[in-house]
């Protein structure tokens, strides 16, 4: 059977334990972000903080061979059918939680010389995104235009923020302006920055999966409502691992609210919430057929399908039979658009047709 070649908007790195303390003086290393393995726990350590998080199983299931090695990585996108992959952070989203200016700063700035010199200066089918200090922005404006000028086409930020930073707020507005004039994508990935298991009830998986979806829309309707998007029109916004399905409708919730509650509407936009979305708003998603199915019944097209490799929410293992799942019978513009078209118009890559 003909391997479906696609592209995936939604992959991660995983860096090596000595990411930071190779490159960074000690009295910084020391601080950085790192894990110890405990009987059921992960204990992560960043700057002094500890947080426990059930993570074992997860690193145990990790199946791909190339999760920790760039050549055989390569050789799992060829058996899976993925062509080029658009790769987050692991321990690097953990930059987010640090507050210390200085610590930010470097740790982020020796994760992204790290990305440089041994993902994207040893191959062209894999980029990665860049860290920013979200302790400063001043620090992160300068970031995103050195990792410009380095290659980068993206940049990640979390979905949560601490209390008083919101996206809508006016503190985010320089790195708006830094990104928009640097042509890279602003790329949220989903559970990142704050906790991921909020509920040990009954169902607590499956609620804990949900409740990292969340803060996604929030996002969007922060980025969209509060004007950043509208001040910048040729910002575009990934929301990571989210799925897509929700898009347009929040879409049409923020149109109600926007015209039904105009008077108390602030600021005012010069495009509906809706249209916004349709022009710079993306999402990614793996496994869900309500994501090719928003594409065709209300025409969002900023639909990215994602492997999620090497996690368990992935298709490692079963891309091939979940392409043919989603998109058999679906239009060749649709699936095109989905599999390989969104991504190139986000990252620019050149059109690849690899030989089978
Ligand atoms: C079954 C319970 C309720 C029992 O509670 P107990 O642990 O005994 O106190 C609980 O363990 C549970 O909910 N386990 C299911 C697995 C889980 O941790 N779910 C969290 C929500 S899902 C999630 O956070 C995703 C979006 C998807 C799973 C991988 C995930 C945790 C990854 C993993 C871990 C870390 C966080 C990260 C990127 C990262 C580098 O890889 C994303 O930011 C986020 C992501
Ligand atoms: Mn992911």
């Amino acid at each position: 059977m003909t391997k479906i070649w696609v592209n995936s908007g939604d992959s991660h790195v995983m860096e090596p334990a000595d990411v930071w303390t190779e490159r960074l003086p000690a009295r910084l290393g020391a601080r950085a972000p790192r894990s110890e393995r405990g009987e059921k726990y992960e204990m992560l350590y960043i700057d002094g903080e500890r947080i426990d998080r059930q993570l074992g199983d997860f690193m145990d299931a990790m199946r791909p061979p190339g999760a920790w090695d760039l050549k055989v990585r390569l050789k799992d996108l060829d058996q899976e059918g993925v062509w080029s992959q658009l790769a987050f952070p692991s321990m690097g989203f953990w930059l987010v939680s640090i507050t210390d200016r200085e610590l930010a700063r470097e740790t982020v700035r020796a994760w992204n010389d790290w990305a440089h010199e041994e993902i994207l200066s040893k191959n062209k089918r894999v980029i990665t995104t860049a860290c920013v200090s979200t302790a400063d922005i001043d620090d992160a404006v300068a970031e995103v235009e050195r990792v410009a000028e380095l290659g980068f086409k993206a940049v990640f930020l979390p979905c949560s923020t601490r209390e008083g930073e919101e996206y809508a707020l006016d503190r985010w507005e320089p790195l708006w302006t830094a990104v928009e004039r640097s042509g890279l994508v602003l790329g949220f990935h989903i559970g990142t920055g704050g906790q991921n298991v909020v509920f040990r009830g009954p169902g607590g998986a499956v609620v804990n999966y949900m409740e990292t979806t969340y803060p996604g829309m929030r996002v969007v309707s922060h980025m969209v409502a509060g004007g950043a998007l509208d001040r910048h029109p040729d910002l575009k916004i990934l929301i990571a691992e989210g799925g897509a399905g929700w898009m347009p409708a929040i879409g049409d919730r923020m149109d109600e609210a926007y015209r039904q509650h105009g008077m108390f509407v602030r600021p005012k936009l010069s495009r509906l919430p809706s249209e916004i979305i349709r022009q710079q708003v993306y999402a990614s998603f793996q496994h869900d057929k309500s994501s090719v199915e928003i594409v065709e019944s209300t025409g969002y097209r900023n639909v990215m399908w994602g492997d999620d490799y090497p996690h368990l929410e992935g298709t490692y293992g079963h891309t091939q039979s979940t392409l043919r799942d989603l998109f058999d019978g679906v239009s060749d513009d649709i699936r095109d658009r989905v599999t390989r078209g969104t991504f190139n118009e986000l990252f620019g890559l050149p059109e690849q047709t690899p030989q089978e």
